[in-house]
């Protein structure tokens, strides 16, 4: 998302304020009668007033018991905060918002959302997760299937929920059959594969109970996909018995997309905008730094970051090729920095994976399969891992190439810190030549971070 604006994250505009949550009515049935019937922005703070229930306290009486205690086996007991502050309005029944920090647990509340209202009783779809990428999508489903299994101890009884991952790149056919034959509880889709399927009307969304929109910002910043996650929206608007959650760490002017939501009723009119942090757009343990080199010294630069860091778990970001440099028959940088990487760090290079747009989906999937495998990674990888992709050992990022955006920057970042109670240091680090360093101030402006100089003799 490329943006010019000066007011990218107004709500920084306070930096001193208290807030460190806000919960926002920003329409007219739950603000006061004295606000006039547009959206109005009423902030009540919440100091964390939610006591410091766990999440089985939050969840009792919602969460049926067998999927709370799959929550407590996978680790997931104490609640994060988007997790307190958003689970007792979607448990409501309230449209959410779901705006918190990279790694700040919203993939689980809207899943515990999920389980909360659907039925194994029921032989239809009753929760959708529209997500952008299938990396991504691989992601969710493999957490909403592991919170479906059984605990341990307990045997099956009867009906199961039952997840599909309904990604592009996946074999449509078997998909259809078995959309046809028992449909799942719920599924998780991109929305190429989801629009094939509605417009064969292989299964409705009448008995639709929740449906999630994660990245929203990005969704409706896709030239690609807009168009279609509208389409979707106001198609799922005319159902009664709709709930719909939206989740982004970013969402650049926020109060305008809201009162979109609203008028365009992609959201009931009661919309809770949940925006935890509000004044710190990333995670606290980020240590962001920068050198300035010249072009031809980047390669030795990031070689002499990765032998003084020696991180166990890393990203290193890097442009997608261009079409120009493809027309000009030359490696993408990835292909370059992985050579590199190859002949002149670690052992023998056996560590070392990509993850870029050009590869097959079955290449992306080994290759984060095989990263969640192995201890240590070093991942060379463009903006397609930078969305939700979750590798919670990762501790240090590389951008090599700038990101094209703050939004961009924020979530590359937020590949790093996404263990939700760890105090861990982490480090994102930026290689600029000197004419790009206006570029990363325009970010730390607009994020409001600073970036340590480093200088470093790459002798
Ligand atoms: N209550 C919890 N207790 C412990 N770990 C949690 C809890 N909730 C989530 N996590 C873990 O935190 C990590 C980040 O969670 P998740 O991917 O849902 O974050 P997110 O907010 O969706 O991040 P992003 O905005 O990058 O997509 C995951 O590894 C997840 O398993």
């Amino acid at each position: 998302m490329k943006t010019n604006s000066p007011n990218f994250f107004p709500q920084l505009q306070n930096p001193n304020s208290s807030f460190n949550c806000r919960i926002r009515y920003l329409s007219p049935i739950s603000a006061p009668p004295q606000i006039p019937l547009c959206v109005s922005s009423l902030t009540t703070t919440l100091k964390s007033t939610a006591t410091s229930s766990t999440l089985q306290e939050i969840c009792k009486g919602h969460v049926p018991e067998h999927i709370l205690q799959r929550a407590g086996e996978i680790g997931f007991v104490e609640p994060t905060d988007v997790q307190k502050e958003s689970l007792p309005f979607l448990f409501s029944g309230r449209d959410c918002i779901l705006h918190a920090q990279t790694g700040s647990g919203k993939t689980l509340a809207y899943l515990l959302l999920i389980f909360s209202v659907i039925s194994v009783q029921k032989s239809a779809v009753q929760a959708l997760i529209v997500v952008p990428t299938r990396e991504l999508g691989i992601q969710v489903t493999k957490v909403a299937r592991m919170l479906a299994a059984n605990p341990s101890g307990l045997e099956s009884e009867g009906r199961k929920y039952t997840v599909m991952a309904l990604l592009d790149g996946g074999m449509l056919k078997r998909h259809k059959s078995w959309l046809k034959a028992e449909p799942p509880t719920i599924i998780v889709a991109t929305m190429g594969s989801l629009c094939l399927m509605l417009e064969k009307q292989v299964f409705s969304l009448e008995a639709l109970r929740v449906l999630v929109v994660d990245e929203v910002d990005f969704m409706f910043n896709s030239s690609k996909q807009i168009h279609s996650v509208k389409k979707l929206l106001t198609l799922y608007s005319k159902f009664s018995s709709r709930q719909t959650v939206f989740a982004s760490a970013s969402i650049p002017q926020h109060n305008r997309f809201v009162s979109d939501c609203i008028q365009q009723k992609w959201t009931k009119r009661d919309v809770v905008h949940v925006h935890v942090n509000a004044v710190e757009p990333m995670p606290s343990c980020l240590h962001h730094r920068v050198v300035i080199c010249s072009k031809n010294e980047r390669l030795q630069v990031l070689l002499t970051l990765l032998r003084k860091d020696g991180p166990k778990c890393a990203i290193i970001f890097a442009s997608e090729q261009s079409e120009k440099s493809k027309k000009a028959g030359n490696a993408p940088s990835t292909t370059s920095l992985v050579d590199f990487l190859i002949a002149s760090y670690g052992n023998d290079g056996s560590e070392i994976s990509l993850l870029e747009e050009d590869m097959n989906f079955n290449a992306r999937a080994a290759a984060l399969s095989e990263l969640r495998q192995r201890g240590n990674c070093l991942l060379v990888a463009t903006d397609i891992a930078a969305r939700g992709v979750d590798l919670p050992e990762t501790t240090h990022i590389y951008n090599f190439d700038l990101p094209g955006s703050a939004v961009d920057y924020l979530h590359r970042a937020g590949r790093a810190g996404r263990k939700p109670f760890s105090t861990e240091r982490c480090t994102v680090t930026n290689i600029v030549v000197s004419v790009e360093r206006f570029v990363l101030q325009r970010f730390e402006n607009e994020l409001k971070f600073q970036c340590e100089e480093l200088s470093l003799s790459t002798t």
